[in-house]
C-alpha cells in the first residue's frame, strides 16, 4: 500500500487536505513526459510508467477531473500513454501543444486551432540553420505538426549542444513569429500565445474546482506552478508537486512535495486513489 507523503510546505499541506476532504470538486493535472512517463533517448519509444494508467483509472472516478497537460502533440500523448478506452479514464482531458489541443476520452474528439504558419517556414529553414552552426551528429529534428522541437541528448555533449543552438533558435523562431520552449535537452519552436498556465487556469474554472493538484518536472512546467500560485491567491488550495530529476531543478524548488520521478508520482496517485477509496 502506497501512503501518502506529507507536503514540505504549509501552503502544499492545505491543498492536500482540501483535496482529501472535497475529492470531488478537485482538478488532478498531470505533465506526460518525466512525470508520467520515464524519460528514454527517443521520444517514440517514451510510454506511461506501467503503473501510470492503474493508478489513474482508480483516482479518476473519485476526483472532479484529470487532466494530462503536455507539450506533446494530444493524440500521440493519448497513444504513448495508452489513455484511450481505458474503464475508469471515460471523463480524462489531454490539453496538448501546451494547451492549443484538447482531447476528451468521452467523445474521443480533437479540438485544436489552425496551424501557424511560422511553423512551415521555421521547418523549411532548420535543416539548412543546424548545418551552418556546426550541430553534430546526436542532434536531430522532432516533426511535430504544430511545432518542431531539436533534441540534444543523443549529441557528443548534450548541454553543450543545447546551449549552442539556444540563441541561433531563438532568432529563427523570432523572425517567423514563434517562440523557443525550451524543455529537458530539447528546443522547441512553437506558437505563442499559449502555455501550460492558461491551460490548467482555463481547465480548473471550466470545472469549478475546489481544489487542485499539478505534478510536473520540466520548465515547461512552471507556467502551470504560477497558475495554482494564482489560484490560491483566488482561495482554491493547491499542491504541486515535483517529479524530480537531476536535469531541472527549478520545480523541485518551488514545489511542496518532491518525488522520484514517475515512480514515485504512480505512488502518489495510488496512494491518493487508497485514501479517498
Ligand atoms: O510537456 P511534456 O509532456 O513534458 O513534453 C515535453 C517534451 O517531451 C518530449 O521530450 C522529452 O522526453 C523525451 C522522451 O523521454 C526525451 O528524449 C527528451 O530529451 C525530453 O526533452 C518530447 O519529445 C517533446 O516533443 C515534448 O515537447
Amino acid at each position: 500500500m502506497d501512503l501518502l507523503p506529507t507536503p514540505a510546505t504549509r501552503a502544499g499541506r492545505d491543498g492536500l487536505a482540501a483535496l482529501l476532504a472535497k475529492p470531488r470538486t478537485a482538478v488532478i493535472g498531470l505533465d506526460f513526459d518525466g512525470t508520467l512517463a520515464p524519460i528514454v533517448a527517443d521520444p517514440e519509444q517514451a510510454r506511461a510508467h506501467p503503473g501510470a494508467v492503474p493508478a489513474l483509472a482508480a483516482l479518476a472516478p473519485r476526483v472532479a477531473s484529470v487532466a494530462v497537460v503536455t507539450g506533446r502533440p494530444a493524440e500521440v500523448a493519448v497513444r504513448h500513454g495508452g489513455f484511450a478506452d481505458v474503464p475508469g479514464l471515460e471523463h480524462l482531458v489531454v490539453l496538448g501543444h501546451y494547451g492549443a489541443e484538447r482531447w476528451q476520452a468521452a467523445t474521443g474528439e480533437l479540438t485544436a486551432p489552425p496551424p501557424h504558419p511560422g511553423v512551415a517556414a521555421v521547418r523549411a529553414e532548420l535543416p539548412g540553420l543546424l548545418d551552418r552552426a556546426g550541430a553534430g551528429q546526436g542532434t536531430w529534428i522532432e516533426e511535430k505538426g504544430r511545432a518542431v522541437a531539436v533534441h540534444t541528448r543523443r549529441a557528443q555533449d548534450p548541454q553543450a549542444a543545447f546551449d549552442a543552438l539556444r540563441g541561433p533558435l531563438t532568432d529563427l523562431a523570432t523572425r517567423h513569429g514563434l517562440i523557443v520552449e525550451p524543455g529537458r535537452l530539447v528546443l522547441e519552436l512553437r506558437p505563442p500565445g499559449m502555455d501550460k498556465g492558461v491551460a490548467l487556469l482555463d481547465h480548473v474554472r471550466a470545472t469549478g474546482a475546489g481544489a487542485v493538484l499539478y505534478a510536473g518536472d520540466d520548465l515547461g512546467d512552471l507556467p502551470a506552478f504560477a497558475a495554482v500560485g494564482k489560484l490560491r491567491s483566488d482561495g482554491v488550495p493547491g499542491l504541486l508537486v515535483c517529479s524530480g530529476s537531476t536535469e531541472v531543478t527549478e520545480l523541485a524548488e518551488r514545489a511542496d512535495l518532491v518525488v522520484n520521478g514517475p515512480e514515485g508520482v504512480v505512488g502518489l496517485l495510488r496512494g491518493l486513489a487508497a485514501r479517498l477509496s
